[in-house]
C-alpha cells in the first residue's frame, strides 16, 4: 500500500492515472485494478489504471471526472492506493465468450462492476461481444433486466395505470416519440419516458430531445415531472434508472450493434423501473433494419410479450415498416423541426403520422381510452385537435426548454448539398444504413445541424437532375467527408442509372495500387 495526493482530471472517462514509477511500488499494470481508500471519509472505489511517465508525476494520482463523482476527493487529499483483487465477473464474461449460460448471481456480479466501474471499457466490449455472438436465452434475459433494474433507482407512481412505449430503433428518421407520448399524455394518462441515445441511428430520441430542452434528470424529478405534466421525455442514461444500460450502449454505438438479448433487456428494464403497467413495443422490420422479416419480428414480438409477462407488465407490439426512413428528415434538429411540424397540424405527408397515431392508438386501447380498433383514429383526432402540441409544450416547459418553440426555430446545418437524380426514373434503392453512416460522418448526433432530408423516398419518381436527397453539416470538413462516404456507399439507385463502370485494366490498375 502507498499514499498518494488526488490530482483531479476534467476528462470524461473513467479510472485513474498513476505515474510509472507508483504504478511499479503498488504492483499494477496499465489496466489492472486498484482500490483508492479515504479511511477517514469512508470513502473507497475500485478503479482501473492507465500508466503515465509525464502527465501525472511521482506521489500523485490523477482522478478521472466519472470517477471522481463517485469518490467525490478535492485536489490535494491524501489517498491509500492498494491493488484490488481481479474481478470474479470476468471469468463469467470469459464463460459466456466459450458459450455457456449466465446464471442469476453471475449476471448481477456482471452488471453490478459495470455499474460500479470495475470493469474496463476492454471487459464491457467483451461481455457485449460474447453475448452478441452467443446470444441470451429468456432465463439469461430476465436475470440481465432485473439486475439492470436492481443496480439504479426505481420510480413508483401512486395512480395506476402508468403507459410506456419504445422502439428498438434501427430505422432512419424515428421522431415518433416527440408525437406518441404528447398524443398519450393529453389523452389524461401517465407517460414518463426515457430514452436513450443513438444507438445504430443518427439520433436517439434523447438526442432529439435535448435540441428542446434538458434531457439529464434524476429518477425523483422524473416522478415528479410526470406527475405534474403527465408526460416526460428523458435520457435514460442520465436518471440512474437503469444505469447499466447506458454504459452497454456507450459500446455497442461505434460498432453500430445492437445485441438482440441485451436490447429485450435494455428496452424492458427502463419501463419495469418506472412502474409501467401497459407497454408498446415498435419493432420496425426491413431489409436495413434491426429485423430483417416478419417471422423475426413476430419471434422478437413473443420475447418482449414473455418477458413482460414475467415481469408482470402487459406488453403490445407492433411491427412496423422498416425499409424506409420515417418521415423525410434523419439527424437531430431536421427530425425535431418534422416533428414540431407535426405536432403543429403541417400537412406532412405519410408515415410520421401514420405510424405515430398506430402506436399511440394501440396504448389508448390497452388504457381503455378508445375500444379496439378505435385508437388511431383517436390519437389522430388528439394530434389534429392541436392538444398534443399544448401538452408537448408543456413536457417542453417542465423540463426546462422555451415552450413557445417553433419548428421554423430549428434549423439543419449552414453547410449543405444536395445529391442530384443522374437519371429520370423510379428510386428503387434508398439504403437506410448507408443514409445513417452518411448522416453521421456528416457529424450527427452530437452536431444538432447534421442529417439528411429526403426529397424522393423509394418508389417515388424523380426527373433527371432533381435533387433525391440534401446533406447537412454544421461544419463545412464534416460536409466534406459526408460527400466522399455518399460517393462510396451510393445509398441511392434510380432505376435505369448506372451504378459503376469497370473499365478493361481494373484489375491491373488495381494491383498496382
Ligand atoms: O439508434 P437506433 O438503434 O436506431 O435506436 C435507438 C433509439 O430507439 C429507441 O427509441 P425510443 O426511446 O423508443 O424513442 C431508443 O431509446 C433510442 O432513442
Ligand atoms: O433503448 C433501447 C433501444 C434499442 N436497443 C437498446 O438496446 N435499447
Amino acid at each position: 500500500m502507498i499514499k498518494l495526493s488526488a490530482k483531479l482530471m476534467d476528462i470524461d472517462y473513467r479510472g485513474v492515472m498513476l505515474n510509472r514509477e507508483d504504478a511499479r511500488k503498488t504492483g499494477v499494470l496499465d489496466g489492472d485494478r486498484i482500490q483508492i481508500i479515504n479511511q477517514e471519509r469512508g470513502a473507497s472505489v475500485q478503479a482501473v489504471v492507465t500508466t503515465t511517465e509525464t502527465i501525472i508525476q511521482e506521489g500523485t494520482v490523477g482522478i478521472f471526472y466519472v470517477t471522481n463523482k463517485r469518490l467525490d476527493a478535492k485536489e490535494g487529499e491524501t489517498f491509500e492506493i492498494r491493488v484490488a483483487d481481479r474481478p470474479v465477473s470476468i471469468d463469467y464474461i470469459k464463460k459466456k465468450m466459450d458459450g455457456g449460460k449466465f446464471t442469476s448471481d453471475e449476471t448481477f456480479s456482471v452488471v453490478k462492476d459495470i455499474v460500479n466501474d470495475v470493469l474496463s471499457p476492454g471487459e464491457v466490449s467483451a461481455y457485449i461481444t460474447g453475448s452478441y455472438i452467443n446470444g441470451l436465452d429468456m432465463d439469461e434475459i430476465e436475470y440481465l433486466t432485473r439486475a439492470m433494474v436492481s443496480t439504479g433507482e426505481q420510480i413508483s407512481f401512486g395512480s395506476h395505470p402508468i403507459v410506456d412505449k419504445h422502439s428498438i430503433g434501427g430505422v432512419p428518421g424515428n421522431k415518433i416519440t416527440l408525437l406518441v407520448v404528447p398524443i398519450i399524455a393529453a389523452a389524461g394518462l401517465k407517460i414518463p419516458k426515457t430514452s436513450s441515445r443513438a444507438i445504430t441511428g443518427a439520433g436517439g430520441t434523447a438526442d432529439l430531445m435535448e435540441a428542446l430542452c434538458p434531457v439529464s434528470f434524476s429518477a425523483d424529478e422524473v416522478r415528479n415531472m410526470t406527475e405534474k405534466a403527465g408526460a416526460v421525455i428523458v435520457w435514460g442514461g442520465a436518471t440512474n434508472i437503469a444505469p447499466a444500460d447506458d454504459r452497454i450502449i456507450t459500446h455497442e454505438y461505434p460498432l453500430k450493434i445492437d445485441a438482440r438479448g441485451q436490447m429485450l433487456a435494455s428496452v424492458m428494464a427502463k419501463k419495469y423501473a418506472v412502474g409501467a403497467d401497459l407497454v408498446v413495443i415498435d419493432i420496425p422490420v426491413g431489409e436495413h433494419a434491426k429485423v430483417r422479416n416478419p417471422e423475426e419480428g413476430r419471434k422478437l414480438a413473443r420475447e418482449f410479450i414473455e418477458l413482460g409477462e414475467r415481469l408482470g407488465m402487459r406488453v403490445e407490439c407492433a411491427l412496423t415498416y422498416g425499409d424506409s426512413p420515417i418521415g423525410h428528415a434523419i439527424g437531430v434538429n431536421l427530425e425535431v423541426r418534422e416533428a414540431l411540424k407535426a405536432l403543429e397540424g403541417a400537412n406532412i405527408p405519410g408515415s410520421l403520422i401514420q405510424k405515430s397515431t398506430s402506436l399511440a392508438g394501440i396504448a389508448l386501447e390497452m388504457a381503455g381510452k378508445a375500444q379496439n380498433g378505435e385508437g388511431g383514429k383517436l390519437a389522430e383526432e388528439i394530434l389534429k385537435s392541436g392538444k398534443a402540441l399544448e401538452k408537448m409544450k408543456e413536457i417542453i416547459k417542465i423540463q426546462g426548454g422555451n415552450p413557445d418553440v417553433k419548428s421554423d426555430d430549428i434549423v439543419p446545418g449552414s453547410h449543405s448539398y444536395d445529391i442530384n437524380a443522374p437519371e429520370s426514373g423510379y428510386v428503387v434503392e434508398l439504403n437506410n444504413s448507408s443514409l445513417i453512416t452518411i448522416a453521421r460522418t456528416a457529424g450527427a448526433p452530437n452536431d444538432h445541424g447534421a442529417g439528411i432530408y429526403i426529397h424522393k423516398k423509394k418508389g417515388n419518381h424523380v426527373k433527371k437532375g432533381e435533387p433525391i436527397f440534401t446533406i447537412y453539416a454544421d461544419r463545412p470538413w464534416r460536409l466534406e467527408s459526408a460527400l466522399e462516404t455518399g460517393r462510396r456507399l451510393m445509398p441511392v439507385i434510380v432505376e435505369g442509372m448506372m451504378i459503376d463502370r469497370i473499365p478493361s485494366d481494373y484489375w491491373r490498375n488495381s494491383r498496382q495500387l
